[in-house]
């Protein structure tokens, strides 16, 4: 039984599907880094919200992890990339909170407009100060969006109907969706100096890390007010501070810091400023959607290989899996066969998908035959993390899709281009599940993986069966199937012979000395 651990706060409803499911669980939250670390090998998946910071450090303790669910969006709090490296899929929940996080957006724009947190603990506190908390009206003020995606979009149709107008700056967002949005697309300069109130909703990454500097707020309208609802490094905070202090700047809601928690923070006591403990998507509509899909989401991966909504990974639906298993089962074998066959560096790979399978989702299959190819150089490979590291290897990957195949209904061919020579093998279902090599080199034969294999190309003479047989026996190895290919008689020929146990170096050698052996090579698989 796959293993989960919540290490956030997440609505009880996670608990509940992950036990309807089958999946064991345990909720531990508030873990310290080295408490997490300490405990992290023991788990399938892990589900978490911001707060648990999941690093390379706790991802190489990670050793049985497959997936890490963010119940919710950002993923800043996860080292996707060391993920990746390590074959681990990351999920988010990209639309359980959305509305509830720009619904909070607009709440802290009314909140600055009339402050009203401090006229709230003013009027609390008996002293009735009617003419200190003077507002101002949204209506006909501008609403500059930066990031203009799932909240950005909601806020913007939010703010069109308090009679805003709005502007947005994300470099994503098409001229089609922005007309369909109300929204006017601008240059983030146009957009500093146009907003009346301005609100962040990107994620935080390399380009928008300190978006909102002291530059950018020197391009801002005077009295401007500034909403921040997405992630506290989109602003240079003592950059906001001095110009806040300074008046340019007439009020900042923040609902999320540089750090966080932020206990303490030179934001805190000021009288413009209202803050909130990143409760962007704290309600508890949002929280149970957000619970509920990623348990979906985990409980589905690990327990039928589906995959929704990953970062690093395509997309494989429930519908999908069980049809994508047997040609994973299938393509892991040809990786691995060309993998343990290839000796120079790899170049190039074609997948040509012919058949039935042409009409599937490839995109998974593709990685898992890059996997089975590049494990002989990475052991740690898989099928999340082979498409980045053939790219990082600099191979050229294609893929071809055919509707129609001679002769099997469905066929994987795989070419692999290395820097001495061009290689394919492919591989066909047999009974609809069954995995068989079907050709190699162009040449046809009909070959079932085994777990111990020899693998040998001769000129095809004769005497050859006889000698291999007698080396393979000498060495008290059982030879439990024979397969033969051969291209025209006394051509080039193939041997592939499934043994019960592994062929040693020594063997191997004395193969390659028999008369006419060409190449002989032990796998594994
Ligand atoms: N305060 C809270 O509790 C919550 C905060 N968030 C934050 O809000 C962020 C946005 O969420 P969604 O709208 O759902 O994400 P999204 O992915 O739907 O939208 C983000 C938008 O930002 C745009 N973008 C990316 N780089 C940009 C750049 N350099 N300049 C301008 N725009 C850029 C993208 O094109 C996209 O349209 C999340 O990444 C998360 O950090 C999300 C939920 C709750
Ligand atoms: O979904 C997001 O990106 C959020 O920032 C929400 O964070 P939280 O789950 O409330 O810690």
């Amino acid at each position: 039984m796959p293993k989960v651990l919540i290490s956030d706060a997440l609505s009880p409803a996670a608990v509940a599907i992950f036990r309807d499911r089958g999946v064991e669980v345990d909720v531990k939250t508030d873990l310290k880094p080295e408490e997490l670390k300490a405990i992290i090998g023991q788990y399938d998946g892990l589900a978490i919200r911001s707060a648990t910071k999941v690093t390379k450090e706790v991802l190489a303790a990670a050793t049985n992890l497959k997936v890490v669910g963010r119940a919710g969006i950002g993923v800043d709090n996860v080292d996707v990339p060391a993920a990746t490296q390590r074959g681990v899929v990351v999920m988010n929940t990209p639309f359980g909170n959305s509305i509830t996080t720009a619904e909070h957006a607009i709440a802290m724009m009314f909140a600055l407009a009339r402050q009203l947190p401090d006229a709230n603990a003013s009027t609390h506190a008996g002293k009735w100060e009617k003419s200190r908390f003077m507002g101002v009206e949204l209506y006909g003020k501008t609403l500059g969006l930066i990031g203009c995606g799932n909240i950005g979009s909601i806020v913007a149709d939010r703010a069109i109907g308090l009679k805003m107008k709005v502007i947005a700056y994300d470099p994503f967002l098409s001229p089609d969706r922005a007309l369909d949005l109300g929204v006017e697309k601008v240059e983030l300069d146009g957009l500093f100096q146009r907003a009346d109130f301005l609100t962040l909703h990107t994620p935080l990454t390399d380009q928008t890390r300190n978006i909102v500097d002291a530059a950018a707020i020197a391009k801002m309208k005077p009295g401007v007010r500034i909403i921040n609802c997405a992630r506290g490094g989109l602003i240079v905070e003592e950059d906001l501070l001095a110009a806040l202090k300074s008046g340019h700047v007439a009020g900042a809601a923040l609902d999320v810091f540089a750090v966080e928690p932020a206990k303490e923070s030179a934001f805190f006591g000021l009288p413009n400023v209202v803050c909130t403990p990143h409760l962007g998507a704290a309600t508890s509509e949002a929280q149970e959607n957000v619970a509920l899909q990623v348990a979906e989401q985990i409980s589905d991966f690990l327990l039928s290989g589906a995959v929704t909504n990953a970062l690093n990974m395509p997309s494989v639906t429930a519908e999908e899996a069980p049809k994508l298993k047997p040609y994973l089962a299938l393509v892991e074998q040809l990786g691995g066969f060309a993998g343990q066959i290839t000796e120079t560096r790899l170049k190039a790979v074609n997948i040509t998908y012919e058949g039935d399978v042409a009409q599937l989702n490839t995109r998974p299959i593709t990685s898992v035959i890059l996997a089975g190819l590049l494990r002989p150089l990475l052991d740690s490979v898989n099928m999340v993390s082979a498409p980045v590291v053939a790219r990082e290897y600099d191979i050229d990957v294609s893929e071809t899709k055919r509707e129609t195949c001679e002769d099997y209904h469905t066929l994987v061919r795989l070419t692999v281009t290395t820097e001495r020579q061009t290689r394919t093998i492919a591989g066909s279902l047999f009974a609809g599940t069954k995995p068989r090599i079907v050709e190699l080199e162009g040449i046809s034969l009909e070959a079932e993986v085994a777990r111990n294999m020899l693998f040998v190309r001769n000129e095809d003479k004769p005497g050859f069966i006889g000698r291999l047989g007698t080396v393979l026996g000498d060495a008290g190895i059982n030879i439990a199937n024979f397969n033969l290919g051969r291209r025209p008689e006394g051509g080039s020929a193939l041997a592939l012979v499934s043994v019960d146990s592994p062929v040693a170096d020594e063997v191997v050698k004395a193969v390659l000395a028999l008369p006419s052996v060409v190449q002989a090579k032990a796998l594994n698989f």
